[in-house]
């Protein structure tokens, strides 16, 4: 059982809280997975930018929605998780409620620590972040990357924070776009795959119900495999691929169409989508 944030040990503690700033569909999750996790609802606080969405994560989650420069003055750890392009206006307003010994945490895609440390106090410790939405089944893909001012412990209490909802790992800043065009974005692809098979096995003849269930149980069985098996994706494909069966036949179509150069392409994309991102902030 993953250690919660009250546990012998744990780096979290009574006296931290944490605040969602900006919490749409990825801080909506945090909030979830961490009180999920265990975490006190009285330790968080939200912000969200219409009274509507204050109330209804009010009310489904018991956890106090205040305004920004209230959240940032009252939390230790301050989770930044509006769109990137709206970061600067939030920035401009919470700074002078930032002493420079709290901790922000960016979910934000493609902006570098440097954009917070440059409109925050000197010395600021910034953690920043690439979370995805498996985090709704704990089953998350988070890497985290240390700012200029943020220490080995900002690290180890940002992983405890996150590894409740799946998997953390530490990459260099610099990968830090790459990752989220693999992880960040990642779900989107493999929905996009699951939802066209399932409109091929209509083409097929099957019924809707039949080909969902089909290719998302054959999608978890993949997937587990890959997890678990320790073998190569090559060779748990090989083992499927018949010498003139049937999956060379669609190997043969799926190659045809260029599909390992469009995902080369697709990824390519996402992560130079994420560096103009960072550019137009
Ligand atoms: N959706 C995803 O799968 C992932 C998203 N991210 C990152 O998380 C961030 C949020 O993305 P989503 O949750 O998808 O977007 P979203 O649009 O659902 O959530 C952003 C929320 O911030 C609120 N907001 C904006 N400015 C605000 C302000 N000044 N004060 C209070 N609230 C404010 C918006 O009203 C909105 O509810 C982005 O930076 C994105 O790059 C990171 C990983 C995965
Ligand atoms: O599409 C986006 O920009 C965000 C970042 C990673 C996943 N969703």
């Amino acid at each position: 059982m993953t250690p919660g944030p009250a546990d012998e040990g744990s780096l979290m503690n009574e006296r931290h809280t944490v605040a969602v700033v900006g919490a749409g569909k990825i801080g909506e999750l945090m909030l979830a997975g961490l009180l999920r996790a265990g975490w006190p609802a009285g330790r968080l606080l939200a912000t969200a930018r219409r009274p509507e969405r204050a109330a209804a994560l009010r009310q489904q989650y018991g956890v106090e929605c205040t305004d920004n420069p209230d959240a940032v003055t009252r939390a230790d750890v301050v989770v930044v998780a509006v769109k990137p392009q709206d970061a600067d206006a939030l920035l401009a307003e919470v700074a002078p409620k930032v002493p420079a010994d709290k901790l922000i945490v960016s979910m934000c895609a493609g902006l570098p620590t440097g954009f917070f440390a440059d409109r925050l106090p000197a010395g600021t410790p910034v953690v920043r972040v690439m979370t995805n939405t498996p985090a709704l089944v704990d089953e998350a893909m988070t890497a985290i990357s240390a700012g200029a001012h943020a220490s080995g412990a900002h690290l180890a209490l940002v992983e405890e924070l996150f590894r409740p909802l799946g998997r953390t790992i530490r990459v260099p800043e610099s990968q830090q776009d790459a990752v989220t065009a693999l992880s960040g974005s990642g779900p989107a692809y493999f929905y996009l795959l699951v939802e066209a098979m399932i409109d091929a096995g209509i083409l097929l003849g099957l019924p809707r119900q039949v080909a969902r269930d089909l290719i998302v149980q054959t999608a978890i069985g993949a997937s587990v495999m890959l997890r678990d098996s320790g073998e190569h994706p090559v060779t748990l494909r090989e083992a499927v691929t018949s010498p003139a069966g049937t999956t060379i036949a669609a190997v043969a179509e799926l190659e045809r169409h260029g599909v390992r150069a469009a995902l080369l392409a697709a990824l390519e994309a996402a992560r130079d989508r994420a560096r103009e991102l960072a550019a137009d902030a």
